[in-house]
């Protein structure tokens, strides 16, 4: 079966096309790294694939069904880009990660709730902050906290977008190791990378976009693309002179 089956993907934004035409078809189990510049509508497209925002035509599947309730959402994490994990509510970062198992219809977490969240806290490398408050945490390590909140669902589908922007290297092999873990469990992988960097060995396949539309879909880009090299210029953080415009863009690269 394939995790994620879309065709001829449309989202216009603003009024502005964003994403033009893509088709996408993800295997279970294939950890695939969706590049490209700023701008390029890497977060649009996976929003879209999630139903965070509404595509405009094309259909999308998940898990073997049709975008809506009928996906096993359960089954489903997310990650979105860098985002103040709690808000201006108090929350600890075990709460911020045992609220990834709750859903819609359970109202009280599973008694070995803490015991999972921990767990992930734990696989994370950030046991130890499990009950400070994540507005007191450093970005990455909020970012860890909120992977944690996505690894402890035991997802059949994972999506991250942009996972290691702003985390030192240190914490980026600490999440390559959550990676593998996940990839010898059978989970599918979809992450918005900027650069492949550490990933590479654990990357089956690469799509690349340019403004909305798939432009390398098959080997992933040598981990540093030689300047001219294909998918170089489309990975590299810098390589837009164009900063991103209006947007929700949550990116606040605070370590750069
Ligand atoms: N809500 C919105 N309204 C209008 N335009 C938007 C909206 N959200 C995003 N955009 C625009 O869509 C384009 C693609 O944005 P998107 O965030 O998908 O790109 P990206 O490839 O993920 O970029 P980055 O690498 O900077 O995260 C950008 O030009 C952005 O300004």
């Amino acid at each position: 079966m394939n995790a994620i089956e879309a065709t001829d993907v449309h989202v216009t934004l603003g009024g502005q096309p964003i994403v033009r035409g893509v088709d996408l078809t993800v295997p279970t189990g294939q950890v695939l790294a969706l590049l490209g510049a700023n701008g390029s509508g890497k977060s649009t497209l996976v929003r879209a694939l999630l139903g965070v925002v509404p595509h405009v035509s094309g259909s999308v599947r998940l898990l073997g069904r049709p975008l809506g309730r009928d996906v096993p959402w359960r089954r489903v994490g997310y990650v979105p880009q860098r985002m103040a994990a709690g808000g201006g509510v108090p929350t600890t970062a075990l709460e911020v990660v045992v609220s990834g198992l709750l859903d819609g219809r359970r109202l009280r977490p599973p008694r070995d709730a803490r015991a999972r969240a921990l767990a992930a806290l734990d696989a994370l490398g950030v046991a130890d902050l499990h009950d400070r408050r994540v507005q007191d945490l450093s970005g990455g390590q909020q970012q860890r906290v909120l992977i944690a909140r996505a690894l402890v669902r035991e997802p059949s589908l994972l999506v991250l977008d942009e996972p290691t922007s702003g985390i030192d290297l240190p914490t980026q092999d600490t999440f390559v190791t959550a990676l593998s873990s996940l990839r010898d469990a059978g989970t599918t992988v979809v992450v918005i990378l900027h650069e492949i960097g550490p990933f590479a060995p654990l990357i089956d396949r690469a799509v690349v976009l340019r403004h909305g539309r798939v432009v390398h879909d098959g080997a992933p880009p040598p981990a540093r693309g030689e300047h001219g090299e294909a998918g170089h210029d489309h990975t590299h953080p810098h390589a837009d002179p164009e900063p991103p415009s209006e947007g929700p863009d949550l990116t606040l690269e605070v370590t750069r």
